[in-house]
């Protein structure tokens, strides 16, 4: 496909060019502000089933480090929520950010984060492959998780020694039998809203659900990540622009308990 970055001629603020989508009506990242989201009771909890799950490689795209999964069957999905059917789980990856380390795509209220995991699902129900999905309205679920740094994350390690392996571009190396289940908060609480891929070719076949409570890396992990991080975040001129207002977020963060 056609090149693209986050430098100064090839970075986010020129992608229009190339990716017109740029300047779409549901483009992401957005800044998530709580106050204006609207509580929908309809909206109830996500249920994530990765108790099956099976990671089959790290790899380096150039762009993020990407885990990635066998989607040849509903072994492990997301549902519930905004969704209408089970998504199927394709990859995970990071955004990193750069020395300042505040990687974070989405933004609360203005405030980044050290990092964000996108879990990225796509909807085998309606569509014959991913790619077919990744450029549908419905196609694609992306869970977002910020991470801080707080307490060492046991479970990032795994992550970051494979790093190693993949430091450099286009490579791959095996990495099986990872849960994502253990990089989840306690919380599943969360926002959602109808966006796109924050990356080109920025399609906007993305349900966004976005948790409100980060998870925690350490300073060393995140440091580390940063140091060999590939990409950095988008920053969207209008992302901030308060035009007709932020695209309308559902907040179900207070789904109503299960009646026992
Ligand atoms: C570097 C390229 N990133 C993209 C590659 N894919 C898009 C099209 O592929 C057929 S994708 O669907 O795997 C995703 S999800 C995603 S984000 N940050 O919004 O979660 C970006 C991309
Ligand atoms: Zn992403």
């Amino acid at each position: 496909g056609k090149h693209w970055g986050y430098g100064k001629d090839d970075g986010p603020s020129i992608w229009h060019q190339n990716f017109p989508v740029a300047e779409g009506d549901r483009q992401s990242p957005i800044d998530i502000m709580p106050q204006q989201a609207s509580h929908d009771p309809n909206l109830g909890p996500i249920v994530l089933n990765y108790d099956h799950c099976t990671s089959l490689n790290i790899c380096n795209n150039g762009h993020s480090v990407v885990v990635e999964f066998d989607d040849t069957d509903d072994r492990s999905v997301i549902l519930g929520g905004p969704l209408d059917n089970p998504y199927r789980l394709k990859q995970f990856h990071f955004h990193w950010g750069g020395k300042g380390c505040h990687g974070s795509e989405h933004t609360v209220e203005g405030n980044s984060y050290a990092s964000e995991l996108h879990l990225v699902h796509w909807n085998a129900v309606k569509y014959r492959s991913f790619g077919e999905a990744a450029s549908a309205p419905d196609g694609l679920a992306v869970l977002g998780i910020f991470l801080e740094t707080g307490d060492d994350h046991r479970w990032l390690h795994t992550i970051t020694d494979a790093l190693y392996m993949v430091k450099y571009k286009a490579s791959v190396t095996d990495f099986k039998g990872f849960n994502p289940k253990c990089l989840l908060p306690s919380s599943l609480h969360y926002w959602t809203y109808l966006g796109s891929l924050t990356t080109p070719p920025l399609h906007e076949s993305v349900t966004w659900i976005v948790l409100k409570e980060p998870i925690a890396v350490s300073e060393r992990q995140a440091s580390f990540e940063c140091s060999c991080s590939l990409g950095r975040k988008r920053i969207r001129g209008y992302a901030w622009k308060i035009t007709s207002g932020p695209p309308s977020l559902s907040k179900a963060g207070k789904y109503a308990p299960p009646i026992n």
